[in-house]
């Protein structure tokens, strides 16, 4: 199963290495007001199912907005280190 730690990872290789095909490289391209839209797509998703989907749909909306945090920091170069050490 995958971390949030292996999936930063996999973003960041997907940055260096920009594959064709990668949503990623296609996120980061689109610049930090479209990554800043996404997110707040995602967060009103998760508040939705939150309040009338099931558990299943409800963590997939979460984990797609982890996904677009992740996004968004890879985006501005912030690491996982900066966003723990505020835990
Ligand atoms: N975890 C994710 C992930 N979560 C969400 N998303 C993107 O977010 C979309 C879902 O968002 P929406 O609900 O807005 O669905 P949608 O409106 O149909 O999507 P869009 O048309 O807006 O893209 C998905 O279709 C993906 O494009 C993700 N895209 C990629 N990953 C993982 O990131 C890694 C790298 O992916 P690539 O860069 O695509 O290779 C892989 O491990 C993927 O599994």
């Amino acid at each position: 199963m995958k971390t949030f730690d292996a999936l930063f990872a996999e973003l960041l290789d997907r940055a260096s290495e920009r594959p064709e095909g990668s949503g990623t490289v296609e996120a980061l391209d689109a610049g930090v007001h479209a990554q800043g839209k996404k997110l707040l797509e995602e967060a009103g998703e998760v508040w939705i199912a939150a309040e009338h989907e099931s558990d299943e749909a409800l963590a997939l909306e979460i984990s797609q907005l982890l996904y677009r945090a992740q996004v968004i920091m890879i985006g501005r170069g912030i690491g996982l280190e900066q966003v723990y050490k505020h835990l």
